[in-house]
């Protein structure tokens, strides 16, 4: 695995983001306003500084990777320090930017989607010092909407950088452009720009109902809105984020089913710690007082990022272990770590303490196919279709329909590369049911493709687990929440 790593890798470009990396402890590069790039403690870092909206940087391409080969893995043990959560580090970034005060964030994510949101925040006014060494930024809030007047934002593929960054734009005064890669093109936005268009706003969207999306904000009145919940929470999380800020009251009613619902239930949370109370009625109707103001809780440390943690608690599971995962544990306000609960019902032994968890399995042990409802946790969901090649018996995914439209089709892209694998696979429109091969029939020397979907490649890698080499195919979409993966990955095989 080592001589697969990152480490020789000097600049690397990759989508939509700059990664340098530098040997010599003084190099530091300087891109647009305050992004900074420096080194890491390790001696090369990937920081990601989005460059799209930067004509004047270029970038070398040297030693780019176009695959990765995890080498079999027999044994997997030992501990892992996880990076920040990707859903916490946005939401305190945006939150802190709207707040009245200074909030120093720490352990932020370092990856593209963060990378997007500081950018974002950085083009609207918002005061912000980030430094990637110390995974750490300074945000000077903005007592209210962002100044800005004018801005084109281009936000990737961040779910949680353009749903939330919609909304908080029609607060301002202005007219502003939000949009991304194709793939963000193709993933819906319009239960949102309807939520918003109830309480006031003048926001629309493509024919399609998908980005790019157009606001000539003029504040917001407040009142009442209903939306849709089934096609994602992110719709909820972002109006609710907005609301405090509105003229008047805001009533938000769910019109059909909502899903991922412990998503919200992290925002009302987090909207708490910024000193603002949502009245939440059964996760169907949600009251906000109006003409409120967020204030900086001064500081605000990011746990470890659950979905993360569940490549490796996973790999625990199937190999035996032990690995722990440090950073997020009992305490975690991350609906994903249900997916540990998950595990232990499949045969594996789970120890938790309020920040860290540890899997393994008994000898003698082995893991049992299972049939369960996701709808809670829709991104560790990924990680258990690979799990499911390791289990005796088939294993059924329900109500992750959202799969469809995320990075991308993960329903129809998962089932194409288990089947790559050896497992029979059975796609229903919201469900996936998965055959393993077998005991050791996992098919030796497969490349997978990853569909620019970071999930997708790291929750494959786990098919090497089984004691045969697996290659994927662009292993660099593991940045947009993840940047070094798969060294962390290399770093527990033993
Ligand atoms: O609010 C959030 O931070 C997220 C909500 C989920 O999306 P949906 O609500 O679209 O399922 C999840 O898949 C995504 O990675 C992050
Ligand atoms: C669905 C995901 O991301 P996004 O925030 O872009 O929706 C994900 O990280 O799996």
């Amino acid at each position: 695995m080592k001589e697969h790593s990152f480490s020789f890798v000097t600049l690397i470009p990759t989508r939509h983001i700059a990664h340098f990396s530098c040997r010599r402890p003084s190099h530091c590069f300087t891109l647009r306003r305050n992004l900074h790039l420096c080194r890491s403690e390790r001696g090369f870092l990937t920081t990601p500084v989005s460059h799209l909206q930067s004509p004047e940087c270029t970038y070398l391409k040297i030693g780019d990777m176009e695959t990765v080969t995890v080498p079999g893995i027999n044994n997997m043990s030992g501990t892992l320090v996880l990076p920040g959560s990707k859903s916490l580090s946005n939401r305190v970034l945006l939150l802190s930017a709207l707040a009245k005060g200074t909030t120093v964030v720490e352990n932020l994510l370092e990856s593209e989607d963060v990378s997007y949101m500081l950018e974002a925040l950085n083009i609207l006014g918002a005061k912000v010092e980030y430094e990637p060494k110390e995974k750490k930024a300074r945000i000077e809030g903005c007592a209210g909407p962002f100044p800005a007047a004018k801005a084109e934002l281009f936000l990737g593929n961040a779910g949680t950088a353009m749903r939330p960054l919609t909304a908080a734009l029609c607060l301002g005064d202005g007219e502003f452009v939000l949009d991304g890669v194709q793939r963000m093109r193709e993933r819906p936005i319009a239960d949102l720009v309807h939520g918003l268009q109830q309480l006031g706003a003048q926001v629309t969207c493509s024919e399609t109902g998908c980005p790019p999306v157009r606001i000539k904000a003029n504040g917001l009145r407040g009142g009442r809105a209903i939306v849709s919940g089934k096609m994602s929470s992110q719709f909820l999380s972002s109006l609710l984020m907005t609301s405090p800020y509105s003229k008047h009251d805001v009533v938000i009613e769910i019109q059909d089913e909502l899903i991922s619902v412990p998503y919200v239930a992290m925002t009302i949370e987090l909207m708490r710690r910024f000193g603002v109370i949502v009245e939440n009625e059964n996760y169907r109707v949600f009251r906000i007082a109006g003409n409120q103001c967020y204030s900086s809780p001064s500081s605000y440390f990011v746990e470890g990022d659950a979905s993360s943690a569940s490549y490796f608690l996973a790999g625990g599971a199937i190999t035996g272990g032990p690995i722990t995962v440090e950073g997020c544990g009992s305490d975690s306000i991350q609906g994903d770590i249900r997916f540990v609960h998950v595990l232990e019902r499949m045969g594996a032994t789970v120890n938790w303490t309020p920040h860290s968890i540890t899997v393994s399995r008994g000898k003698g042990k082995i893991l049992e196919g299972i049939d369960e409802d996701c709808v809670d946790i829709p991104d560790a969901a990924m990680t258990l279709a690979v799990v499911a090649l390791f289990a005796e018996g088939h294993t059924a995914l329900r109500n992750i329909h959202s799969w469809r439209v995320k990075e991308t089709d993960r329903l129809a892209a998962m089932s194409k590369e288990l089947m790559k694998l050896g497992a029979a696979v059975r796609e229903g429109q919201d469900y996936i049911v998965i055959y393993p091969p077998g005991s050791g029939k996992i098919r030796k020397n497969v490349t997978v493709s990853t569909y620019n979907d970071h999930r997708m490649a790291m929750s494959l890698s786990l098919a090497a687990c089984g004691g045969c080499p697996i290659t994927i195919e662009d292993p660099k979409c593991t940045w947009k929440t993840f940047p070094n993966y798969f060294e962390e990955l290399s770093n527990l095989i033993r």
